[in-house]
């Protein structure tokens, strides 16, 4: 890194972008699906199970919804891969089970770990944002098949501490928890263009992730950099390039 650039704040989305949605919708998915009903009926003192079937009730405009009803919805939106946050908050506390048992191990494209650990080398700082939950973005950098990778990462974000993730201020907040005035700091990668779009507006750099075989590979990230490999992705200068 030249030494007349500040290091960059880097920030990853998961899904689509570090890990194959594929690997999540097949492993992590029907394992949530499994466990909800128990989750909800013997871990209901964990505030995190109770806030989730709260904001459940909420949602579905039912107060006194039991635990099918609840089951139900969780899984409509499953079906939909809707980020539902209710639904990412519950995931993350049986997918932990999931990965600390060993039942579950976490996926990473071949290019993301060693371009993660270089970048946290030259002296970037890392973060996570996704819509995957606090707990289960933990679980999962914490169980690759290197090994955790949590060291690199100076914080983690979702849509309950930052705010949806399609729109600007969830940006501004992160900035704000990272205690960085300086919005260009920023470099935001992700699959999913209204993402990106949302970040630009907050005032970071942004790069695309297009990689074949991704549900929004065809949709495009027209006006942000475009790439199909962390490993292209040059932070040595003053703004990100793609090489
Ligand atoms: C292991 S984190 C869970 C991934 C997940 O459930 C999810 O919704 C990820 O969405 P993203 O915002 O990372 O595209
Ligand atoms: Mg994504």
């Amino acid at each position: 890194m030249s030494d007349r650039h500040l290091p960059h704040h880097v920030v990853v989305d998961i899904e689509g972008t570090t890990s194959a949605t594929g690997f999540i919708t097949e492993q992590l998915y029907p394992y949530s699906r499994k466990h909800f009903a128990r989750v909800l009926d013997t871990r209901g003192d964990d505030p995190d199970v109770a806030r989730a079937a709260a904001a459940v009730r909420e949602l579905i405009g039912e107060p006194d919804a039991g635990t099918e009803r609840i089951v139900e919805a969780l899984n409509t939106w499953l079906d939909r891969d809707e980020k539902a946050t209710p639904l990412k908050t519950l995931q993350g506390v049986i997918w932990a089970e999931g990965f600390e048992s060993g039942e579950l191990t976490s996926h990473f494209y071949p290019d993301v770990i060693p371009v993660l650990r270089a970048w946290h080398a030259a002296g970037h700082t890392l973060y996570v944002y996704s819509s995957g939950s606090v707990s289960a973005q933990l679980a999962w950098f914490g169980h690759s098949a290197e090994g955790s990778l949590l060291p690199l990462f100076s914080g983690h974000f979702d849509t309950e501490n930052a705010g949806p993730k399609k729109v600007a201020p969830s940006y501004q907040a992160i900035a704000a928890a990272v205690g960085e005035p300086e919005a260009g700091r920023f470099v935001f990668l992700s699959d999913l263009v209204d993402e990106l779009d949302a970040a630009r507006e907050a005032g970071w750099r942004t790069v695309g992730v297009r990689r074949p075989g991704e549900p929004y590979y065809d949709r495009g990230v027209d006006g942000h950099l475009e790439t199909d490999s962390f490993a292209r992705v040059d932070l040595s200068g003053e703004q990100p390039a793609v090489r």
